[in-house]
């Protein structure tokens, strides 16, 4: 990247942690300046050489000067104004301020009462991420297929724009570029209310008379919609807060359509129930959200285990004989859909379908979607 020679990070934890290594292994960036309040982090980063130099700060100050042609702000949605007017007096002309906060109106508009001289803020927000924080969250590839939200001022010029663009996709990313009314609008349904519903699930179970059973049986559905309510409670404190009025038009509409399912469970109406949960998987298998989301794509089988010691290491060994690769493997507590309990994930639907043959050929019983 000829016209980028170095690069800040400001915030090292899950999102500035993923950007510093993408920048570094994708975009193969040298020089980035990695700062942090948080001095473990920036050890860490060092030692890692996923930056060059690393700054540790005394919030809210900024020791001068920062080198760098573009400064990434990954710090929490609250910190992102003051950060901005701490960091202006210490770049250099010309240099491009962005951030990632997953709520975009409250700070493009505070940034407009900042005098930002010769340089250029443009709003970010990468739709990707996981319900961990901190530096040692952060992967290289967390960006990889993901859209990456750019809400530039009116007054932003084309070649700033450009250039931003340029490193959000050389890290692997997809720039999309929108006005933070309309984004905040957007999340606030895709992401802010699923991590409202997510806890709210949670108080659900735990409220009702039997949550000891509950906690027992919760099986895969209650697994796959409750991940995220494990996620950062300050963090998602500030998000709702910060987008509090476009949170709360999601959650009026929402509990509209539930009462809607509601009032066809009291009409005993199966037509209906029939076409809402047909119409929920057309939308579903309509978006791209299995290959271009905030999770890769695993191509998992199940295989039927007998409980005895050694048959994990049994069928690994299988599978490492022939070259297979595995992702990810652990034991299903929960048999709720399947009838079998250790699942195994592969990167690759090759490589999954490898891996039913050799299994079924040694005798084992193994699922796999198709
Ligand atoms: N967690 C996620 O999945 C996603 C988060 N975001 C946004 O990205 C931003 C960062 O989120 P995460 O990386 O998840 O949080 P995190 O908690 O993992 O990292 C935040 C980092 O900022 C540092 N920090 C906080 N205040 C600071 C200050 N005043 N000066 C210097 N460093 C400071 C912390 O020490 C920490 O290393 C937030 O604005 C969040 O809304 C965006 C997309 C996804
Ligand atoms: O863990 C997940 O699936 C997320 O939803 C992560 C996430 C958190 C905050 C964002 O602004 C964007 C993505």
């Amino acid at each position: 990247m000829d016209d980028i020679a170095a690069v800040a990070v400001v915030g090292l934890g899950l999102i500035g942690g993923s950007i510093a290594r993408a920048l570094r292994y994708k975009a193969d960036i040298h020089r980035i300046i990695g700062i942090d309040k948080n001095a473990d982090y920036v050890h860490a980063a060092l030692e890692d050489n996923v930056i060059s130099d690393g700054i540790v700060v005394d919030d809210p100050n900024i020791p001068g000067p920062i080198d760098a042609d573009i400064v990434f702000i990954c710090t929490p949605v609250s910190s992102v104004q003051a950060m901005v007017s701490a960091i202006v007096p210490h770049v250099k002309k010309g240099c491009i301020l962005t951030d990632t906060a997953s709520v975009k109106a409250p700070i493009m508009y505070g940034i407009e009462t900042i005098l930002l001289g010769d340089t250029i803020f443009i709003g970010g927000h990468p739709m990707a991420g996981t319900e961990k924080s901190g530096y040692h969250a952060g992967n290289s590839r967390l960006l990889e297929n993901a859209y990456y939200i750019l809400t530039p001022p009116s007054t932003c010029d084309d070649e700033a724009l450009d250039k931003l663009s340029h490193i959000i996709r050389s890290m692997g990313a997809i720039p999309v570029i929108m006005d933070a009314d309309t984004h905040d609008e957007v999340v606030a349904a895709v992401s802010h209310l699923p991590h409202v519903l997510a806890s709210s699930l949670m108080h659900f179970t735990k409220d009702q008379h039997n949550a000891e059973y509950m906690k027992l049986l919760a099986a895969g559905a209650f697994r796959d919609m409750t991940r995220i309510a494990a996620s950062n409670p300050y963090m998602w404190r500030e998000i709702c807060l910060a987008n509090a009025s476009a949170v709360k038009r999601s959650i009026d509409d929402f509990i509209a359509v539930l009462s809607r399912f509601a009032n066809m469970l009291d009409d005993k109406d199966a037509e209906s129930i029939l076409s809402y949960f047909i119409d929920a998987k057309q939308w579903r298998s309509d978006m791209p959200i299995v290959n271009k989301s905030y999770v890769y794509p695993t191509f998992d089988i199940i295989v039927d285990v007998d409980d005895k010691p050694g048959t994990i290491g049994e069928i690994a060994t299988l599978l490492g004989q022939h070259s297979l690769n595995i992702k990810n493997i652990g034991i299903l507590n929960s048999r709720e859909d399947t009838s079998g309990a250790l699942k195994i994930s592969f990167s690759d639907r090759e490589t999954q379908r490898t891996a039913v043959d050799i299994l079924q050929s040694h005798g084992y019983k193994v699922f796999a979607d198709s």
